[in-house]
């Protein structure tokens, strides 16, 4: 069965308390870092300094969300800070093959972002260069944004195409996911989930974390029965 990942997203942790914010959140699979460089999204976050000070203080392996103009230029240092996951944005990358083979020869998963209004269907062939697919479920930018339900066929489709061609490509799935929508996105065939609300929002994002990990392994398994 697909493993089912549940990784916070820190953009709704308390940016002056990071350290204790990761302790937080020990049980997540992974920690979900969105960097934003307010030219590929209209919004600002933290860049490589301090993605390397979160590593050095992580229990958990950082899995990074470059929203970031001239990817192909900046996303390989993230994977030379040693980071387990490298995910770029397609639209961001002129050179889509290259940077992910480049990621993977320095030592992270390679990981592609695609929009909401983006189709999967140009990068099918390239998926076996891919750890991990990214389909955003809101406009990139900003927590708390309701899940937009327009994007569950085209996880679908990425589903039917990663099966059918047995690479082991993981689908992520970002913005807007509670323990409401990840019945439906993991119905659709998304296995990793990113929660930045839903988990630090709640009074105990441990809790929130095992909650959504629950949900969403419940899905998968009833989906491959
Ligand atoms: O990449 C992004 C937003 O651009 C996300 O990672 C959000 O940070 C997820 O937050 P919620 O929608 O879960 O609150
Ligand atoms: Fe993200």
């Amino acid at each position: 069965m697909t493993q089912c990942c549940i990784n916070p997203s820190i953009l709704s942790a308390d940016f002056v308390n990071l350290e204790a914010e990761l302790q937080r959140i020990s049980n997540a699979d992974a920690v979900h870092v969105d960097v934003m460089d307010n030219h590929f999204v209209p919004n600002l976050t933290i860049g490589l300094p301090v993605v390397q000070r979160i590593q050095a203080v992580s229990p958990v392996p950082l899995d990074a969300h470059l929203m970031i103009a001239d990817a192909d230029r900046w996303a390989p240092g993230f994977a030379d800070a040693g980071l387990a996951s490298v995910t770029f944005h397609a639209e961001a990358s002129i050179a889509p093959v290259k940077l992910a083979r480049e990621l993977r020869s320095r030592g992270s998963k390679a990981g592609m972002a695609l929009r909401p209004a983006t189709p999967v269907e140009p990068y099918l062939d390239m998926l076996p260069e891919l750890d991990m697919l990214l389909i955003m479920t809101v406009e990139p930018g900003f927590g708390g944004q309701a899940f937009l339900d327009i994007t569950l066929p085209k996880i679908r489709r990425a589903r039917a195409a990663i099966d059918g061609s047995g690479v082991g490509v993981a689908i992520q799935v970002d913005g807007g996911i509670t323990e409401e929508t990840i019945t439906r996105a993991a119905e659709a065939g998304a296995n990793v989930f990113v929660a930045g609300s839903a988990v630090y929002g709640a009074d105990d994002p441990a809790a929130a974390i095992d909650r959504l990990r629950e949900k969403g392994a419940r899905t998968l398994r009833s989906a491959t029965e």
